[in-house]
């Protein structure tokens, strides 16, 4: 087999592994998925200004992230239902993590629990939290993660419901995932994986006991049971209610305009991400790195900003660092890596980034990640676009 040069190559990697309607799950974005594409080509839209003559000899790829060092400036974001592409896929995604300096968050729709993932690491990372309509769900969830842990509570604000994900509508794509007239060649063909699935000890959201208890015969769509659960009534006074549960740091994730980047620092939240879910929910919102500049200028250094979304090359993440983020969220990139192989391909995935960085900051002449700013791009307007191949979002 070829060697795996980049994110895409592991792209194509986890294609052939994993059954066709878990990987349009993965890939997929809400509606015509306008924002899946504009996510990625933002980047193209921004070059480089290099610098010559400068001793980059040695670099250093290290930040801190609400007070904690980080070797890669990366977060794993938080993804429902990992668990589905490798046994234990949660488990293995966040000990790959801490294995390559990055940080960890675990989604409220884990297949592994919260607990088991804690258990699975010297130091849990981050927490995703979904507000449930039952409140005492929510603070159950709250709770668990606190005595578990976890370093910071990132509350997910852009889902008051599920997003319009067609590929999901059209496969028919259930948890727990069913057996088919119309998926039966697609698992036939993929064997390896409905094997490997059968060592897992479920494939519903581990965190709930109504969910653990479906069976494939009451199998419900992702969008009605999260219909069914999330609150779509939380307003910005529920942060309040928030705060008394979780005294520790607080991030908000979905933030997409500068206004409600300034109310969350106005709520005291520490840091957040600037992020349209991966253009899985609003199709139409503008790429996260265009609101990127808006945002951390309203934000004025009073919290931290973390870009997320369309992020598939090192040289993504200097540019959105060179605008102004501390770090980088990225989701389908490592899920590729866990369909493709497990934990050593969430690894590989890392590896592929650290070097990519690595080697951008040395050929831009930036020995430093902190020492990145916009001096270092040319942006919209003072450059030609940079454009891949005709329907390609990276190469391979
Ligand atoms: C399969 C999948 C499941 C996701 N589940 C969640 C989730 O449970 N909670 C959440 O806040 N975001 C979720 N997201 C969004 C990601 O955290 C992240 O915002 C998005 O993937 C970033 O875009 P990227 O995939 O281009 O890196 C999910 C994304 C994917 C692809
Ligand atoms: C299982 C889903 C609720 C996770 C999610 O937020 C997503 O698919 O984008």
């Amino acid at each position: 087999m070829p060697k795996t040069a980049n994110i895409e190559d592991l792209r194509q990697r986890a294609r052939r592994r994993i059954p066709r309607f878990l990987f349009d799950f993965v890939e997929g974005g809400a509606d015509d998925e306008f924002t899946v594409r504009a996510n990625r080509e933002a980047f193209g839209r921004h070059a480089f200004r290099a610098r010559s003559l400068v001793d980059v000899s040695t670099r250093d790829l290290s930040t801190t992230l609400l007070g904690q060092r980080l070797e890669l400036p990366l977060i794993l974001g938080p993804v429902g239902l990992a668990g589905l592409l490798a046994p234990g896929g949660e488990r293995l995604a966040a000990r790959a993590a801490v294995k390559k300096g990055a940080l960890f968050t675990l989604s409220t729709m884990s297949v592994c629990t919260i607990e088991e993932v804690a258990a699975a690491v010297p130091a849990p990372g981050w927490f995703q939290l979904y507000i449930w309509k039952d409140r005492g769900i929510t603070r159950s969830l709250v709770e668990r993660a606190k005595a578990a842990g976890y370093t910071a509570l990132c509350v997910t604000v852009d889902v008051p419901d599920m997003g319009n994900r067609e590929r999901d509508v059209r496969n028919g794509f259930t948890v727990p995932p069913r057996l088919t007239v119309a998926n039966a060649f697609d698992l036939l063909l993929h064997l390896g994986w409905v094997l490997r699935m059968t060592r897992s000890p479920r494939a519903t959201f581990g965190n709930f006991e109504d969910s653990k208890a479906l069976t494939r015969r009451d199998a419900v769509s992702v969008a009605a049971y999260t219909s069914r659960q999330f609150d779509a009534s939380i307003t910005w006074a529920d942060l309040q209610w928030l705060r008394e549960l979780w005294p520790g740091p607080l991030v908000l994730k979905g933030i997409s305009c500068a206004e409600d980047a300034r109310r969350a620092v106005e709520h005291g939240v520490q840091a957040l991400v600037v992020s349209n879910h991966g253009g899985r929910q609003l199709d139409g919102l503008p790429a996260a790195l265009d609101v990127l500049p808006e945002i951390v200028d309203a934000v004025g250094g009073r919290a931290e900003v973390i870009l997320d979304g369309g992020v598939r090359r090192g040289s993504d993440v200097v540019k959105a660092i060179a605008l102004g983020a501390r770090a980088c969220m990225i989701g389908r990139p490592y899920l590729y890596g866990l369909a493709a192989d497990g934990q050593a391909g969430v690894e590989l995935a890392l590896e592929l980034f650290r070097k990519e960085i690595d080697r951008t900051l040395t050929l831009l002449g930036c020995p430093r990640l902190d020492q990145l700013d916009a001096s270092y791009l040319r942006g919209p307007g003072e450059a030609p676009r940079l454009s891949l191949p005709a329907g390609r979002t990276s190469t391979g």
